[in-house]
């Protein structure tokens, strides 16, 4: 499976961490950047990852910033993207099962690696309930169209 991630200088420490964790796994990893620890805009890193994700050219998408919460508000504007804000692992496990979020974004400033990492794991294992989630998600995913 291939991966998009990104971030801006407030989540590079992170994002690399989340990234080994995922090589070592066998997913494909594709790192929009930012590359280093230089002051950029969360944007123009975040748009790349969830442009990949909605073309379909990553499957899902990891993206990190100083809260998170810029990226994923950025991933959550490009069509078809689902970009879930989480810092526990019960969310991580929820927002899979029940929005098929196909984004995850986490604050480098907020959370430890070692709670990232297995929010990260049990985001990355749960799979999509279906069933009375798909009416839900496709009201949200409407509202694309108006
Ligand atoms: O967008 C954010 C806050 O919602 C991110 O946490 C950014 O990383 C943060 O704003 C960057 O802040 P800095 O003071 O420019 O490092």
């Amino acid at each position: 499976m291939k991966i998009a991630v990104a971030c801006d200088h407030g989540g590079l420490r992170l994002k690399n961490v989340l990234i080994e964790e995922m090589k070592k796994q066998g997913y494909e990893v594709v790192d929009f950047g930012t590359y280093n620890e230089e002051s950029c805009d969360y944007p123009d890193y975040a748009s790349k990852a969830a442009k990949a994700v909605a073309l379909g050219e990553c499957e899902k998408g990891v993206v990190v910033c100083g809260t998170g919460i810029g990226v994923s508000i950025t991933c959550n504007k490009v069509n078809g993207i689902r970009c879930a804000l989480v810092h526990d692992v019960f969310s991580a496990k929820a927002t899979r099962a029940h929005n098929d979020s196909n984004m995850i974004a986490m604050g480098q400033r907020v959370i430890g690696e070692g709670l990232a990492l297995e929010i990260l794991n049990a985001w990355l294992s749960t799979d999509y309930e279906g069933g009375r989630h798909d009416a839900r998600i496709q009201k949200v995913m409407a509202l694309e169209e108006e």
